[in-house]
């Protein structure tokens, strides 16, 4: 199976987007509507989502915004700061706004209750919160919640990567989250391989991006 580093992700994301020239909220809303595609709708009707502030929480708002227009139940959560939201990230939440969803911005302990009481209740967790932009040691707040959901969730699907978990490596960074599933996006990350307790069963969706561009990348980065 043909496995790729973070960074080869990376370029391949942005060649498509300059010069193939689809926009990266069309790779965005694929992403997302790939992750719905693999949620039993029949049999899952109350969801947590909790999104990072950059494009794998965008993703994460995106698939909320499907949920709820499909009539689940979506319990969203966003944690990070938000003036740092991406471009994506900010279209996505932009429209949840206009369509008047709420969402908690988790920044302390009030609002980690909320979450925990959340986790307990709702049928699936969706892991928004980092994928291969994960860059250094989780701590703190981050680290909090990633621990409330492994400990309160019993149905957790995690979106590209199991957030804290190295994309290129395997190894977590100070936690990672324990998904039941991973949606990895185009080509499988070298560090999902051999991390089955943190990924649970991986599968591989396109999200739009052309071969040619993939064998451009690898071919570039020998
Ligand atoms: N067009 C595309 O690129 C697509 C990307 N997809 C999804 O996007 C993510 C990658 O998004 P990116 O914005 O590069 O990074 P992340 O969202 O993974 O996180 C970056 C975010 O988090 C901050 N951060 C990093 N490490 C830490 C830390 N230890 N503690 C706190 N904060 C941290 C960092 O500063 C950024 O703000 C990819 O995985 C896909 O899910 C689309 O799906 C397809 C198109
Ligand atoms: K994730």
């Amino acid at each position: 199976m043909l496995t790729i580093t973070c960074e080869e992700m990376k370029a391949m994301d942005c060649y498509t987007i300059e010069k193939i020239g689809i926009p990266s909220i069309v790779l965005m809303e694929n992403a997302a509507l790939k992750v719905i595609y693999n949620i039993d709708l029949n049999k899952t009707n109350s969801f947590n989502i909790v999104c990072g502030v950059g494009n794998n929480g965008g993703d994460g708002l995106a698939i909320a915004r499907h949920l709820i227009t499909n009539g689940k139940d979506v319990d969203l959560f966003i944690i990070g700061n938000l003036d740092k939201g991406t471009k994506d990230f900010n279209i996505n939440l932009n429209i949840l706004k206009n369509m008047e969803v709420k969402f908690i911005h988790v920044t302390g302990e009030m609002e980690l209750e909320y979450l925990k009481d959340s986790l307990v209740k709702n049928d699936l967790t969706i892991d928004s919160i980092f994928g291969i932009g994960l860059t250094r040691e989780i701590e703190g707040i981050f680290k909090k919640v990633i621990s409330l959901i492994n400990s309160y969730s019993n149905n957790i699907l995690s979106v590209d990567i199991p957030s804290g978990l190295d994309g290129n490596t395997g190894n977590t960074l100070g936690i990672s989250v324990k998904a039941n599933k991973t949606i990895t996006f185009h080509l499988v990350k070298k560090g999902l391989l051999e991390s089955k307790e943190y990924t649970g069963e991986v599968i591989v969706e396109s999200i739009g991006i052309p071969k040619k561009v993939t064998n451009k990348i690898l071919e570039r980065m020998v």
